[in-house]
């Protein structure tokens, strides 16, 4: 593919990976690229590589705009194998002994990766590294979202390559935000809501941060997706509001069913909650990937787990979306449970039980209807989702 020139000297020199729709169980739809940076002053600098079997893609599209072996430092932002796994033939084609910048836990990192006895160069934070003209400043990022993570600023340019940060999985040949499609926002948030969501109060400290430094940023160059260069502010913000978790006016019913009668109960209790000037979406987890349930919990004030009782379970399905979310840590939540059961009935409890140690705040118990909803059941969850609602509009 052809590089991308973003500024006099600076190119993208990255691949798109049209085909991926699963990346490590996220459920990439728009499938994904793998950006890398190309910086030619008196010193040529190379920011980040790709996944492995994209390796000589990389070396070709770096071969359009200079000669791979002209490269004098290559800087690794972020251990994760999709920006690192060509680091074994990039290296041997830039030369073996050129140093490679990264965090001290990426060289740390980075040795549990490959063998290879790299010219590791650990950074500290702040510190910069002179190209001839121009000059990279290294910024420790870690746990957003490795332990490895760094930023490296582009000072004259005012770039910031942001490793994963402000990142889309987003294949295109649009390569700027100004030429994406309508869906760019809101598959930035799946990205943040699913892999940087409990990163939330490192991140509001780091924007914070930089922020106080009076560091201007004209561009922020992801390695994944398109570069904000038009309105770099604006994922900005959007970072700020996620990161704060502040719910808007929203609901998620989010359930499994065997036999259609938790589906029912799921349809009332989303009535009830629409009823009360709510917005509300049921979602049937088999028929919706946890990745994008998850994308609908980040700003939910209510999420509301429905299960039927399977061997004295919650559904297996219901048990996954649960773990996943735990992890990812969401807060100011309004939480509910409900479900059918057939003789036992432990799934409510249990599902109850997760969302509790997540800290939602819960409504009351919800419905358990016995088989087959009646209509006193179904008028008990629409009388269960006006509850809802109206503590969603009480905040
Ligand atoms: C394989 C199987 C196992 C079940 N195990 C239990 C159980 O342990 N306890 C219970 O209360 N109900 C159990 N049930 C009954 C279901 O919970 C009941 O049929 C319920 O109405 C199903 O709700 P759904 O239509 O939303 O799937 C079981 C049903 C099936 C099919």
């Amino acid at each position: 593919m052809k590089p991308t020139k973003i500024a006099d000297g600076v190119y993208e020199v990255g691949v798109i990976d049209w085909n991926i729709r699963d990346f490590h169980g996220y459920s990439t739809d728009r499938g994904t690229s793998y950006n890398a940076y190309l910086v030619i002053d008196e010193q040529v600098a190379l920011i980040d590589t790709v996944k492995a079997p994209f390796a000589d893609q990389l070396i070709a599209n770096i071969s359009q705009v200079i000669d791979p072996e002209k490269i004098d430092v290559v800087v690794s932002n972020h251990t994760e194998m999709d920006h690192s796994g060509a680091l074994p033939r990039i290296m041997q084609r830039v030369g073996e002994d050129k140093p490679l910048y990264c965090s001290k836990m990426g060289a740390r990192n980075l040795a549990s990766h490959f063998t290879n006895p790299w010219n590791y160069h650990p950074v500290k934070e702040g510190e910069t590294l002179s190209l001839g003209k121009r000059s990279l400043t290294f910024m420790e990022t870690r746990m957003i979202h490795w332990p490895d993570s760094m930023f490296t600023y582009l000072n004259e340019d005012r770039i910031l390559f942001s490793s994963d940060g402000f990142g889309q999985h987003y294949a295109g040949f649009e390569k700027f935000d100004d030429q994406a499609g309508a869906d760019l926002m809101e598959q930035a948030k799946k990205y943040y809501a699913n892999i940087l969501l409990l990163y939330a109060p490192r991140i509001l400290k780091l924007i914070e941060k930089v922020a106080a430094s009076g560091i201007q940023i004209d561009m922020i160059c992801p390695d994944h997706g398109v570069i904000w260069r038009k309105d770099p502010g604006s994922i900005i913000d959007a970072y700020l509001k996620w990161s704060r978790q502040e719910p808007e006016q929203k609901a998620v019913v989010v359930y499994d069913t065997m036999w259609k009668s938790t589906e029912t109960m799921a349809n009332a209790i989303a009535e009830g909650i629409s009823s009360t000037g709510v917005m509300v979406k049921p979602i049937h987890i088999r028929s919706s990937h946890r990745s994008d349930i998850m994308t609908d919990v980040l700003d939910a004030a209510a999420v509301v787990m429905g299960s039927p009782t399977l061997n004295n379970q919650m559904f297996p399905t219901v048990a996954d979306v649960l773990v996943y979310m735990k992890g990812l840590k969401p807060v100011n939540k309004i939480g509910g449970a409900f479900g059918s059961y057939g003789w036992s009935g432990e799934a409510v409890k249990l599902v109850a039980a997760e969302l509790e140690a997540m800290k939602f705040r819960m409504i009351e118990a919800g419905p358990r209807l016995q088989y087959v909803p009646e209509e006193a059941g179904i008028a008990a969850c629409i009388e269960y989702g006006k509850m809802i609602g109206q503590a969603v509009k009480a905040g």
